[in-house]
């Protein structure tokens, strides 16, 4: 299969457990091949590929037996470690039918926590996609733990497709995408388009998530969502679908997208994935939001804009930014220390304690 005119030379495939394993955690070798043969095929003609996947804990759950009793940390960490094994090895050995070499990378949320590590992590897959090798990421579940976890590895693939610059990110899940529950309730039809800027999608999502995954539609839209606004094309799909990334990848609309708005800056994509990783917090008041949050000004953060502030944090730091009522609306990179901004609460005429360029507001 050649794609004549693709639309995207860049991506990340996200693979989601149920889509490669089957009920009884074994690895389903013909999905597998499936999908193998044609991320090989889109990299042998000249298409970028990085691949999370899922998938670990399930391949372990067919390895080995483990008691009732044992707490779900230390179950997580012995599956992900055994079934890891045998997941990488039979991507290795699938896509080396097609001449196509991979590596395994498995990281953590404290790999990216500082812009330092996360420019490490960014030169490590570029050195591998320029020497055509398939990066086949995943969580280190086996020691990554409660606060250091990401939520899941929709989350991951979001952070790495967003550090990567990516044209799209494609979620591949067992469902065929974000269904329109308003009507035709016993057959819902998917969402074939989605605008990030529109939130009226939220109401067709149902909470929870699938037996053996971990995140659920929740967060991969959370993340679609967010990426659009980068200016990363989303697609929610079904990765059992015969031939699905040559489909979206020629430009046929299968699954749900969420179209991409205009490019943001790296930095501001990189502090966009904060989440957890920040030192302290401020809370601003209400002129300080409208000012931040203005569609059509940079605005800077100033002391005068800030009512509290939480935690020690030094010049170079990531801090939360909270409203008044609690809310995170956004993070930034601290210009000066906690103890200084206590100094200059509610003043005016002061240097910005984030300026624009530091700062991402959610969208
Ligand atoms: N509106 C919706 N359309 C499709 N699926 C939905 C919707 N709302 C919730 N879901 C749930 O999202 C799940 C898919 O997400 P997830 O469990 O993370 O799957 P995967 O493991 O394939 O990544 C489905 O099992 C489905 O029940
Ligand atoms: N790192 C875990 C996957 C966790 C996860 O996010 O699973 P899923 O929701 O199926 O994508 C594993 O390999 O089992």
């Amino acid at each position: 299969m050649f794609i004549s005119d693709p639309v995207y030379r860049k991506i990340v495939v996200k693979v989601g457990t149920n889509v490669i394993t089957n009920a009884d955690g074994k690895l389903n070798l013909d999905i597998l091949d499936q999908l193998t043969t044609q991320i090989a095929r889109l990299c042998n003609q000249g298409i970028e590929v990085l691949l999370v996947s899922s998938g670990a804990v399930g391949a372990g759950r067919s390895i080995i037996t483990l008691p009732v009793g044992l707490p779900p940390v230390a179950r997580r960490q012995v599956l992900s470690s055994t079934g890891q094994i045998k997941l990488i090895n039979t991507y290795a050995d699938l896509f080396a039918r097609h001449g196509v070499t991979t590596a395994q990378i498995l990281v953590t949320k404290s790999d990216f926590r500082d812009r330092q590590h996360y420019l490490n992590m960014r030169t490590c897959f570029s050195s591998l996609i320029e020497q055509s090798v398939i990066p086949v990421i995943n969580e280190n579940d086996a020691v990554s733990v409660t606060e250091l976890m990401f939520t899941d590895n929709d989350e991951l693939s979001g952070l790495i497709a967003s550090m990567m610059q990516v044209d799209a990110h494609i979620i591949l899940s067992h469902v065929d995408g974000l269904f329109d529950l308003s009507k035709k309730k016993d057959n819902p039809e998917v969402i074939p388009q989605i605008d990030p800027e529109d939130t009226r999608f939220h109401k067709f999502i149902q909470p929870g998530k699938s037996e053996f995954g971990r995140g659920g539609m929740l967060t991969k839209c959370h993340i679609a969502r967010k990426l659009a606004g980068f200016g990363i094309s989303v697609h929610i799909a079904n990765g059992r679908t015969p031939g699905i990334l040559y489909d979206i990848v020629s430009g046929k609309s299968v699954g749900t997208k969420f179209l991409a708005k205009k490019p943001t800056h790296g930095r501001k994509r990189w502090l966009a994935h904060s989440e957890g990783m920040e030192k302290g917090a401020v809370t601003i008041n209400a002129g300080a939001e409208k000012a931040l949050r203005s569609p059509t000004e940079a605005n800077s953060l100033l002391p005068v804009g800030i009512e509290s502030v939480k935690g020690a944090f030094y010049k170079g730091d990531i801090i939360k930014i909270c409203t008044e009522n609690g809310e995170i609306i956004g993070y930034g990179m601290a210009r000066y220390s906690s103890e200084k901004t206590r100094e200059l609460l509610g003043k005016t005429g002061e240097k910005p304690l984030i300026h624009y360029d530091y700062l991402y507001i959610n969208i």
